[in-house]
């Protein structure tokens, strides 16, 4: 694994503030050789022209279709023959970037990293980062279907234009990302000023990484599932479907009021963030009774066929019977690897999975992980 090239995975919507960033990072002084894989949509090769060059580095732009469907063969081809270039010593780097267009979902460009036989030989991804515009961001998710993908599956979701923005804004959209994807830290990045830290060996796909899941969105989930289910009936008389369109922000709401963002309703619920009718959405799977691997193992496997393109990015830690060590295993659409992690030692044993899909049917889901415990 050590001699693994790690690849990094820069997605975030048109004009988000990927090229920035790569900028950024190409121009810091980490001393390391970096080469750049550019996937322009249309002939010309705008972002190759603004790129900081520097002589050391490799940097391929595929402009003759979108990374993510048409070119996926190219992609390996081109990784290939830059593995086959640093080995005669043609060409210099101890890492790729990746920078997808603003329209790609990254999904099959992480995929050609564990699909690819002699792509999977030479790298690993180390993250997905997706750079989202604060400015923008909002607007461009409710719209744009590949730019809610790119949020799930970020590995880090980094934040541009918080400088044209007033802070409220700010909050609201990061409540939001953290909804739809509570697995990956926000951080702020003004014209890609990003602790390098945040962005390169950051270990997303290592299956012994934390699954560090923030206390509120748990209870949230929590609080979510008692009260508005898909298709239950909320007392203020409006029937919550999955739309969560019950109390659109400035909506008329049929209990008569005007509700704003943050109000206390008459009908009783608190109306915190504005509902989104977001594809994308993350829920959690928890329960203290341990997993029968055998069914759960065929379970995970049905889920994924069906599923599978919908499923963006899970991860759990899960408590197996015949084992005193932790479980770990995540999956990027039907892909699924699983390890045995450290024992539990003196930690009560507990499973905790979490899912960022779309539209994924988050009861059943739940109820059928249920049928695999013991
Ligand atoms: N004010 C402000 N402008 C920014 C920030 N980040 C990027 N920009 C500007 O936004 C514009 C688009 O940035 P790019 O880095 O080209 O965006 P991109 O995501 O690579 O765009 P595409 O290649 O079209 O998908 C440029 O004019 C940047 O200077 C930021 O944090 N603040």
């Amino acid at each position: 694994m050590d001699k693994l090239i790690p690849v990094t995975i820069i997605t975030g919507f048109l004009g988000a503030g990927k090229t920035t960033l790569l900028n950024r990072i190409l121009t810091e002084e980490h001393g390391q050789k970096i080469a750049v894989i550019e996937n322009e949509f249309g002939e010309e090769s705008i972002d190759n022209d603004l790129l900081v060059r520097n002589e050391d580095e490799e940097i391929i732009t595929m402009n003759n279709g979108c990374i993510c469907c048409t070119i996926r063969g190219d992609l390996a081809e081109n990784l290939i023959r830059l593995m086959e270039k640093k080995k005669e010593g043609s060409a210099q780097f101890e890492r790729v970037i990746i920078e997808t267009t603003g329209l790609a979902d990254p999904g099959p460009v992480a995929q050609t990293f564990f699909m690819d036989e002699e792509v999977s030989q030479f790298y690993m991804v180390d993250g997905i980062i997706t750079v989202v515009d604060a400015l923008n961001g909002g607007r461009t998710l409710d719209e744009q279907e590949p730019a809610q993908a790119q949020v799930g599956f970020a590995d880090r979701i980094l934040l541009s234009k918080v400088d044209l923005v007033d802070s409220e804004i700010v909050d609201d959209l990061c409540a939001r990302l953290h909804r739809m994807n509570p697995r990956a830290p926000i951080i702020e990045c003004n014209m890609g000023n990003v602790d390098i830290r945040e962005v390169l060996d950051i270990h997303g796909f290592n299956l012994d990484a934390a699954l560090e899941l923030d206390p509120d969105f748990l209870k949230e989930a929590q609080e979510e599932g008692e009260h508005h289910h898909h298709g239950d009936h909320c007392c203020c008389g409006h029937d919550h479907d999955h739309n969560h369109d019950h109390h659109d922000h400035d909506g008329e709401c049929s209990c008569g009021h005007h509700h704003e963002e943050g109000e206390t309703c008459s009908c009783g619920h608190h109306h915190h963030h504005p509902r989104h009718d977001d594809e994308i959405a993350a829920f959690v799977f928890e329960s203290d009774k341990p997993f029968d691997p055998a069914r759960l193992d065929s379970y995970m496997r049905t889920l994924t066929q069906v599923y599978g393109p919908d499923m963006l990015r899970y991860k759990g830690v899960l408590y197996m019977t015949g084992t005193d060590r932790r479980m770990i295993f995540q999956g990027v659409h039907m892909l699924m690897a699983a390890d045995l992690d450290k024992p539990w030692g003196d930690q009560k044993p507990t499973n905790k999975i979490v899912f960022i899909g779309r539209r994924l049917p988050k009861k059943a889901i739940l109820q059928g992980l249920e049928t695999c415990l013991v």
